[in-house]
């Protein structure tokens, strides 16, 4: 696995943090040491396919990067008639994902697609995964997209919504903040990586705080909506239609 340096030497000026191809080259180094929980939320995106995908139906893993959710799930339907739709506009991610899904022994079939997960078509769905994407789509534009995922999975079925979060309290909000610096720098990231990197992500990256996901996504129609994991200021959801 390369190792993420995209930041280690100071840049005169940051551009926006975008998924090219320098970044698809070291992203699971990258997210494994900047997202606390991260390797959690995936092993139990596969369990939550084991429990909610349904017979005959549509799973969905928008914003798929390198496949990780997509495997996770992959190797946990508990279905031979199903099939996965893994969905990212990023071409340099989708030529690395398709060759790790050629590596990949799981016998669910997968499609891949190049395209903005806000075109793509969500029907017969019992399961779709939003890990770390939604953060990435302008603000005004995500309850469209929710709305049309809850449109799209059958009665039953899950949205997994994974995100950085922010907090109201303002000091609450520096403490997590703070916390996931300090879980970086362990991780082997210098100051000057954290900090250009977060330059890098401001305005790009734009983290709501959980009580606005928990109503966008009740006014979508999910039927149960809660959190079942945290680790500082990154969450997990689950939604129930
Ligand atoms: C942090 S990564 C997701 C990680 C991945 N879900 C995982 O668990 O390993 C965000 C991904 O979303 C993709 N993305 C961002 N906005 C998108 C959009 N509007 N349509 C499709 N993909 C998008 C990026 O290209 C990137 O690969
Ligand atoms: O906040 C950070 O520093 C992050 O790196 C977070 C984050 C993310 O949450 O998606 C941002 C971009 C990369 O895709 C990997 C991780």
């Amino acid at each position: 696995m390369s190792k993420d340096n995209i930041y280690d030497t100071p840049q005169l000026s940051i551009a926006g943090f975008r998924f090219d191809r320098a970044v698809a080259s070291v992203f699971p180094d990258m997210i494994k040491r900047s997202v606390p929980g991260y390797e959690t939320i995936i092993a139990m995106t596969g369990t939550l396919a084991e429990r909610y995908v349904q017979s005959g139906s549509r799973c969905y893993d928008l914003g798929c990067s390198l496949g990780a959710s997509t495997i996770a799930m992959r190797h946990h339907i508990p279905h031979d008639n199903c099939q996965i739709i893994a969905v990212d506009n990023s071409e340099a991610m989708l030529a690395q994902c398709r060759e790790v899904l050629a590596q990949d022994d799981g016998r669910v079939p997968v499609e891949l697609l190049f395209d903005d997960v806000q075109n793509v078509e969500v029907t017969n769905a019992s399961m779709a995964v939003l890990n770390f994407t939604l953060q990435f789509i302008p603000v005004a534009q995500r309850s469209e997209l929710l709305q049309h995922i809850a449109d799209g999975l059958r009665p039953g079925g899950v949205l997994v919504l994974s995100e950085k979060v922010a907090f109201e309290d303002p000091q609450h909000q520096q403490l997590m903040i703070e916390l996931h610096h300090n879980f970086k720098r362990a991780n082997g990231y210098s100051d000057l990586e954290i900090s250009q990197k977060r330059s890098a992500l401001e305005d790009v990256l734009v983290p709501e705080t959980l009580a606005v996901h928990r109503q966008r996504l009740r006014d979508a129609g999910f039927s149960s909506v809660d959190v079942w994991f945290q680790c500082f200021n990154f969450a997990s959801l689950i939604a129930i239609k």
